[in-house]
């Protein structure tokens, strides 16, 4: 941990491949154990829980998470991790395994501690460098962004597709996949205390998970998932969301000072959205956070980020900016802040 605090706020890194054997249909599920290990140790983090399903796999990791799906690996880390440090060994892996990268997303909010993060995440512009020399040069439509708001709080993006599949991916994306990621700061204090033990709780990490789930609210954001939780000792909270092939995930740092709690989830730009609408409306009701920005990524023309705000507003939360821009094969990315009325 920094000597200020814990840095909550989270890097999340997406590698999109293809090449996958149609007969197995397993592609980066096949990868051992141990290899992922290894990348985990770069990044430096572990697993501390895990599970998955027909069509994927989730670790809890003792920095936030990871999913593998046959053909998309998505790895989020919080504190002082070296998320970056997972890029060339992950698409080193996939090329023996018959797969090819061709595309690439990665985002993260502003630092609490900025000064506490490592290289290659000591600037965006020191990790978008890191970024293009150690992606394969095919990936060759990029775009690096800082998206603005009011407050101090930024929106990182930094997209890259490989030209070639540019017209799969954005086959892909009109086909569905919108990403909402939720940062809250400045934790309701009431609420931010359930998250830490009891101390001599007699419990583990993972029952103690479990306890917290059910008390705080988190097992109703949505019953239909399996839930892989894991509660830090003396504080702190992970759990990971499986509900068919679309992963949820929140993570918590409910220390006094640096409060902060994530939640993230896929879906379809074709589902119901009024249900994700209440997953929204559930998690923040969780926090009650005094500060929160959200960040939508879906394919371009379909506005979710209008919905993502009228969930949260009722709240007792004002809109305060809100930014817009268009990637390559991503679509495009909003960026809304919003800040409790009560401040
Ligand atoms: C890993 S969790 C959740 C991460 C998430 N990105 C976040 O900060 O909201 C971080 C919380 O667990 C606490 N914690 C306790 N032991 C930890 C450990 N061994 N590794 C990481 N965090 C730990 C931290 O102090 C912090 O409150």
């Amino acid at each position: 941990m920094a000597v200020s605090g814990f840095e909550g706020f989270e890097k999340r890194i997406e590698l999109q491949f293809y090449g996958d054997d149609p007969v197995t249909g397993k592609g980066l599920r096949l990868l051992d154990f141990f290899s992922l290990e290894k990348v985990l140790h770069a990044v430096q983090c572990t697993v501390v829980s895990a599970v998955g399903n027909k069509y994927f796999d989730s670790y809890v990791l003792s920095e936030s998470s990871l999913f593998v799906y046959p053909t998309k690996i998505i790895i989020k880390t919080c504190g002082t991790t070296q998320l970056l440090k997972s890029v060339r060994l992950l698409v080193d892996y996939a090329i023996t395994m018959g797969l090819t990268v061709c595309g690439c997303r990665y985002t993260r909010g502003s630092f609490i501690f900025p000064h506490a993060q490592p290289y290659p995440h000591t600037s965006f512009k020191e990790e978008v460098v890191y970024l293009e020399e150690n992606l394969p040069k095919s990936l060759s439509c990029k775009k690096a962004s800082v998206m603005n708001s009011k407050s101090c709080y930024k929106w990182h993006v930094f997209n890259a597709c490989d030209e070639e599949h540019m017209v799969v991916m954005e086959d892909m994306q009109a086909d569905d996949l919108y990403t909402v990621e939720i940062c809250m700061t400045e934790l309701d204090r009431v609420l931010a205390k359930k998250f830490f033990r009891r101390f001599n709780d007699g419990k583990n990490g993972d029952s103690a998970g479990k306890e917290m789930t059910e008390a705080t609210g988190i097992r109703d954001v949505n019953r239909n998932a399996l839930i892989c939780d894991y509660a830090f000792d003396p504080c702190g909270y992970s759990m990971n969301g499986l509900d068919g092939n679309r992963y949820s995930t929140v993570h918590v740092t409910p220390e006094d000072g640096f409060s902060y709690a994530s939640f993230e989830c896929v879906g379809s730009v074709y589902d119901d959205r009024e249900e994700l609408f209440e997953f929204l409306n559930k998690v923040v009701k969780v926090f009650k956070p005094a500060a929160l920005s959200v960040s939508t990524t879906c394919p371009s023309g379909h506005e979710m980020w209008r919905g993502v705000a009228k969930a949260i507003e009722p709240l007792g939360m004002r809109l305060r900016s809100r930014a817009a821009d268009e990637f390559p094969a991503a679509g495009s990315v909003v960026f809304q802040t919003f800040a409790s009325r009560q401040k």
